[in-house]
């Protein structure tokens, strides 16, 4: 079996002689070029695993060279080296294909795990030099068979290709979380980790200690060196979510961590290399939290590389059909069977779905509950009264059939209103402890929302402008239970 090849190209010879023996000692074979007419010739003579580039070059820039190999040699992936500190030149070559970049000074654990992804990519793909190659379909787990829907899980296994940070927008409920989970899975770095972490869910004083641990004693209760999320990913992805929900300070550091591929534990003195792939994820428009002055815009240039939008589900409600079928499927027993009438399928094709496919798991699940014979009917939906298509939220809570058994209860034999909690303030007095206080005021919102919403947790986030999971979060911190129904 012949060894992997390798193409340097740059005219520094100090430089592209270091990078030959470090390959040569990992059992490559290397080609060298010293300007993009040499590359260009041994690029049409051979087939490469990889091939490095330094930007700037005699006859012109490195980036040309990423536009052509990745026009031309799809199976070949290619990197760039960058001089220090240039930022945008790491960025430009990520949007132009390139698969991964390296900053001068070129650290040699990083050269080598750059190499080893790129290999393992190149044998993924079958290591050819195949000119229109496209990626192979993987299997996903994004269901739908709209036009909006495959050309998703395209650009899916495309980017699953590269290093380069993804941004991915979509409405709550609209598949973020398990689009990242597809990049990681079509990607080299399928067999490492793949790490989400909820950036509204962490209290502020412990960020920094959750995304890159901790040394014993940093602080009181630190009885171990402990990993943070970064240590968790490393080799494989780090999904951000709810990205821009992180507070200023932490952003600072998260760039920091981006741009030196390193990071130092709380209480330690020396940084460790780390090697993730980072995808980050909301449903605000981050765009805008920059021009607020709530998100940096250097940290919003570096993770939004490459954007990926998820369609709201009523851009496709061509896939409800699949899609109630695949969750009902989920939801009842192997051995029964659950079938939505031809009106209820049809009154779910004209409904808005704010929530996404969150929401239309929610509504099968609670119209299983009131469905008779293992037949779905339009009653059993309890839509919200929307226009249909209206992407407008409406303060309505929806009707559901529990809502008209309540409706028949006496007042006083409705649930219990929560009593507010006290405030502090009006007559002058504090409270004792402000986080309880404040706990308790969160509750009583949460719960009332809730209530509002005939604990439907989609509706009730949607309420309190918040996403589901951070209303998960919240409940779960809060101890705030769905009452027994
Ligand atoms: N295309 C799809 N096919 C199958 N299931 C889907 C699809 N899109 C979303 N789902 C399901 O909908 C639910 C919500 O998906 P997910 O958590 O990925 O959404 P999200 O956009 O990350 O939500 P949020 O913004 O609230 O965090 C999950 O149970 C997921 O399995």
């Amino acid at each position: 079996m012949t060894a992997p090849r390798i193409l340097v190209v740059d005219d520094e010879s100090d430089l592209r002689e270091l990078l030959e023996i470090t390959l040569v000692r990992m059992g490559l074979d290397v080609d060298c070029a010293d300007c993009l007419f040499a590359a260009r010739e041994h690029l049409a003579r051979n087939d490469y695993a990889l091939v490095l580039t330094d930007m700037r070059l005699p006859d012109g820039l490195g980036i040309e060279l990423v536009r052509e190999v990745s026009a031309t040699c799809k199976s070949t992936p290619i990197a760039v080296i960058t001089a220090f500190g240039s930022a945008e030149n790491a960025v430009a070559a990520l949007k132009a294909g390139a698969f991964d970049y390296l900053s001068k000074p070129v650290g040699l654990d990083q050269l080598r795990l750059m190499v080893q992804s790129a290999l393992r990519m190149h044998r993924t793909d079958g290591g050819s030099h195949d000119v229109g190659a496209q990626p192979a379909a993987c299997a996903s787990r994004l269901i739908g068979q709209s036009a909006a829907m495959q050309d998703l899980r395209a650009q899916i296994a495309r980017l699953a290709r590269s290093m380069a940070p993804v941004a991915i927008t979509g409405e709550s409920g609209s598949g973020k979380e398990l689009a990242a989970r597809d990049i990681h899975a079509h990607s080299a770095r399928a067999d490492k980790p793949f790490i989400a972490v909820n950036c509204g869910a962490i209290p502020e004083a412990l960020m920094e200690a959750e995304f890159f641990g901790y040394r014993k004693g940093a602080f009181t209760g630190a009885n171990d060196d402990r990993d943070g999320f970064f240590q968790a990913a490393n080799g494989g992805t780090l999904m951000l979510d709810e990205v821009a929900d992180l507070p200023l300070p932490m952003q600072v550091k998260l760039l920091r961590a981006i741009q030196e591929r390193r990071v130092r534990k709380v209480g330690a003195t020396v940084e460790e290399p780390v090697d993730v792939r980072l995808v980050s994820a909301t449903h605000q428009n981050l765009a805008e939290c920059v021009e607020k002055g709530q998100f940096r815009q250097d940290l919003f240039y570096r993770l939004n590389v490459i954007e990926l939008r998820l369609p709201p589900l009523r851009e496709r409600l061509d896939d409800i059909g699949l899609l109630a079928d695949t969750i009902l499927e989920r939801l009842v027993p192997p051995d029964s069977k659950v079938i939505l009438t031809p009106q209820a399928l049809a009154a779910l094709r004209s409904y808005s779905f704010p929530g996404n496919v969150r929401e239309l798991e929610n509504i099968l699940e609670r119209a299983l509950a009131f469905a008779n014979d293992g037949v779905i009917e339009v009653a059993d939906l309890a839509l919200k009264a929307v226009a249909p298509a209206a992407h407008a939220l409406t303060t309505q809570p929806p009707q559901t059939p529990k809502d008209k058994v309540q409706d028949e209860m006496a007042p006083e034999q409705a649930a219990p209103a929560v009593p507010p909690a006290r405030t502090a303030g009006d007559d002058g007095e504090l409270p004792r402890s402000l986080p309880e206080h404040l706990d308790n005021v969160e509750r009583d919102i949460i719960r009332r929302a809730l209530e509002k919403t005939h604990f439907n947790r989609t509706q009730a986030a949607e309420l309190l402008g918040i996403s589901f999971r951070q209303l998960r979060y919240r409940m779960q911190r809060l101890s705030i239970h769905e009452p027994d129904s």
